[in-house]
């Protein structure tokens, strides 16, 4: 039966038939490259590209959660970078930082080069000319800094529309969620409702947000080797429903300055589209990235991961 005024008026529909299913399967067909493969947005890491079964799509709101200080710019940054690099249109919205502040971190993260000594000027010739290598790549790249002083998540859909039409922008990474401004609302229901207009933001312009946040309510008894879990960050409803994948950062160093400072976890907790479960990444300091673990990291004692549900 194909008639769609009768059918209109059902309170339910063929499956495959609806609006929804046609704009999800038109969805997959556009993501699709020439070999036939899903189109996907890299992390930057190895391991977590792999866990993602391929990387981050088009679509999707990524929560990336932790303590201050933990890196949480750190991977924003190198998943911003790795994609412009690639080509992907991105841009970065830091509440934070200015261009500049923004732009040395993105050097730093692309070079290698430690960031005291970016801010101190004090490079040797071999990092001086990584520094200006970095520097040059970076500016043909399709990446913009969005201006910080645009708060309000409608100020933010209104760059994110722009950046799509004249652009083709496919990420955004915003930096970070606390810094969002919504008028006349408590801090958990302002959370609340910029994270659910932000994932209704990425499916309406098919692009991947990527969102900094520091919701994690981390109980006292936990230490350097318990992982955080996801339970943690359920006293906000909406992380049930709208992020399609939740990060959450983890090193052992960060709380106990005697274990080794480059291990750092990083716990795929929620993961709409597949499977969840625990990477590994090697942390630098000094130039505030995260880089693939190194075999070492692999072979260290597992105590990390006693506690864990994963
Ligand atoms: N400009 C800098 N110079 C030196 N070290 C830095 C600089 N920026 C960051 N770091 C180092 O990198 C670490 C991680 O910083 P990052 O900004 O990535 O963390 P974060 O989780 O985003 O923190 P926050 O929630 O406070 O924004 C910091 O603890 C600090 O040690």
């Amino acid at each position: 039966m194909s008639d769609t005024t009768a059918a209109s008026k059902q309170p339910y529909q063929q499956a495959g038939t609806t609006d929804a299913d046609k704009q999800f399967t038109q969805g997959i067909e556009k993501r699709m490259t020439r070999n036939n493969e899903l189109h996907t947005l890299t992390t930057g890491l190895t391991d977590l590209d792999a866990l993602l079964g391929g990387g981050l799509q088009p679509g999707q709101l990524v929560l990336v959660d932790g303590p201050p200080g933990i890196g949480k710019t750190g991977l924003g940054v190198g998943i911003a970078l790795a994609n412009a690099q690639a080509g992907v249109a991105t841009a970065y919205h830091s509440l934070e930082r200015s261009a500049a502040q923004l732009g040395a971190r993105f050097v730093a993260s692309a070079s290698g080069v430690s960031l005291s000594q970016i801010k101190s000027a004090r490079l040797s010739d071999e990092e001086l000319s990584r520094y200006l290598a970095a520097a040059e790549q970076l500016s043909p790249m399709p990446m913009w800094f969005v201006d910080r002083t645009r708060r309000t998540v409608a100020q933010l859909t209104r760059d994110a529309c722009k950046l799509k039409r004249e652009r083709g922008l496919s990420l955004l990474v915003v930096d970070h969620l606390h810094l969002i401004a919504e008028d006349g609302a408590g801090l958990a229901l302002s959370l609340e409702m910029a994270i659910s207009r932000l994932k209704r933001l990425a499916v309406e312009l098919d692009i991947c947000i990527v969102l900094m946040g520091h919701l994690h309510k981390r109980p006292a008894q936990l230490d350097a080797y318990s992982l955080p879990s996801l339970t943690d960050l359920r006293y906000l409803s909406v992380i049930e429903h709208y992020p399609d994948v939740v990060l959450l950062l983890h090193r052992s160093g960060y709380y106990d300055p005697t274990v080794d400072q480059t291990a750092a976890d990083i716990v795929l907790a929620k993961h709409r589209m597949g499977k969840t479960g625990v990477v590994l990444a090697a942390w630098q300091s000094a130039c505030a990235r995260f880089v693939d673990a190194s075999p070492a990291h692999y072979t260290s004692p597992d105590q990390r991961y006693a506690e864990s549900a994963y």
